[in-house]
């Protein structure tokens, strides 16, 4: 099993390209199956994740060439509506099939996800609202079962906000009979540019951007090109390293506009930002200050940012409240970054980090994607080594992450 190796200690200076993002490409690999055409994409970042619902896909028939960060996707063989438990318990957001292949081709066997390192995470809200379209949905031996002759445009208000299930039922309505409304939806740029594509492809959405999502059902969908928009979550944490271990870098192929509450707390820390179209560049020259923060939905702070900052707040000047509001149990790294010399205590969903001079190398173990981020920036920002195991969740959403690091001064290397 790979581990990372980093000797802390080190300023980043340099330029970082950042990726398309894993959020957007992975729906909208999967809005591949919702047309005979070829979908063309560009911008699709390598990450295991993309690898995994690259190879689900191939399975159910979708044909798939690849070269680079291009991708191109042609579903008129799609010949298999099923997917795996195998695929779906390493990939959560394997259940985007389910919208697509019931509104095109009426079925689809798909395994429950099951629970997850950070909450349990159901799915009920994605099979509320395919059920009130008309599917009929069953549940046996651990796999949703999905029929409809097809699918009925209605009013949708899911109870929460909720990202992969409004995703899966915008799919799913783009091929429905008459007009389906999505209320309470979720506004994040992946969900956006989710249906941007769509409407590249032929379907009628409205309300594109806002939390009411009204589509107009169309019989067929085309091909269309695409780009993939830029990793939000990996521009974040690339912030936070510099914002934590000092330095100046810019970040390009990426926006600011869709991180503004995080880049308005790494102000607040100390950190000088700049950016243009199509950059960012940070500057942090002192110790950082600590900044509390609530996670919420789109456009307030999100949770997958969350542990990126309580690692810069665990060597900051000050003490931090950091409340978690999205998931019961993304407190996973608090344990680990104690480790390393962190003054962590968790009150229900609130940690309080008090901020402490350095932070020491140790071993250390990661148990989630943005877990795996937070501890990778600790030991940045810590004094020695620090040898992260259990890696393979940092590469399931981060594109050549060491590399990147390194080419910017840091001193660390994969270990096999
Ligand atoms: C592939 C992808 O895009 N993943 C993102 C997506 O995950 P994902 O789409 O799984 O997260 P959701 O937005 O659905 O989850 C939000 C909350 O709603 C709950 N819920 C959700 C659906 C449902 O049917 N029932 C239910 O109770 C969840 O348990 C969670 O507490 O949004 C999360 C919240 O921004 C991000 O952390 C993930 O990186
Ligand atoms: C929680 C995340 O991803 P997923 O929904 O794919 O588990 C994440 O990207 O931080």
């Amino acid at each position: 099993m790979d581990k990372l190796l980093i000797t802390g200690g080190s300023r980043l200076s340099g330029d970082i390209t950042i990726s398309g993002a894993k959020n957007a490409a992975l729906p909208i690999l999967c809005a591949g199956l919702l047309t005979a055409d070829t979908v063309q994409l560009s911008n699709v970042p390598h990450l295991q994740d993309v690898s995994t619902m690259t190879k689900l896909l191939r399975q159910m028939g979708l044909r798939i060439e690849q070269d680079g960060e291009r991708m191109s996707l042609n579903g008129a063989a799609i010949d298999k509506c099923e997917a795996p438990y195998e695929l779906v318990k390493t990939m959560r957001a394997a259940i985007l099939v389910l919208g697509p292949l019931v509104a095109r081709f009426g079925e689809a066997k798909v395994s429950l996800p099951g629970g997850c390192a950070i909450g349990s995470r159901p799915v009920d809200q994605h099979i509320k609202g395919l059920q009130a379209m008309g599917a009929e949905i069953t549940i046996e031996a651990g796999y949703i079962h999905a029929k409809a002759k097809r699918l009925k445009g209605t009013r949708i208000v899911t109870d929460m906000i909720t990202v992969t299930g409004t995703e899966n039922l915008l799919m799913a309505a783009a091929l429905a009979e008459g007009e389906t409304v999505l209320e309470n939806a979720a506004r994040e740029p992946e969900v956006t540019d989710l249906a941007n594509l769509l409407v590249a492809m032929g379907a009628n959405i409205s309300g594109i951007g806002t939390d009411r999502l009204v589509v107009q059902g169309v019989d067929k969908l085309h091909g269309a090109s695409h780009t993939v928009i830029a990793d939000r979550i990996e521009t974040g944490t690339f912030l936070c390293a510099v914002a934590a271990a000092g330095g100046d870098v810019t970040l390009k192929n990426t926006r600011s506009d869709f991180l503004d509450v995080a880049l308005d707390k790494l102000r607040e820390a100390g950190a000088i930002l700049t950016s243009g179209a199509d950059w960012i560049r940070v500057q942090m020259a002192a110790r950082p200050k600590a900044v509390s923060f609530r996670t919420t939905e789109y456009p307030g702070f999100p949770t997958d940012m969350q542990a990126q900052f309580m690692a810069m707040n665990c060597i900051a000047d000050g003490s931090s409240h950091v409340t978690e509001t999205i998931f019961e149990n993304r407190f996973m790294h608090v344990q680990e970054l104690n480790r390393l010399g962190a003054s962590i205590d968790i009150d229900g969903h609130t940690a309080i980090v008090r901020g402490v001079e350095k932070l020491v190398g140790a071993p250390v173990m990661a148990t989630d994607l943005r877990a795996s981020a937070s501890l990778v920036i600790a030991a940045l920002a810590a004094q020695g080594e620090t040898l992260i195991d259990r890696i393979y969740h940092l590469d399931r959403g981060y594109d050549r992450m060491e590399a990147k690091l390194s080419a910017v001064g840091a001193n660390i290397q994969r270990i096999k």
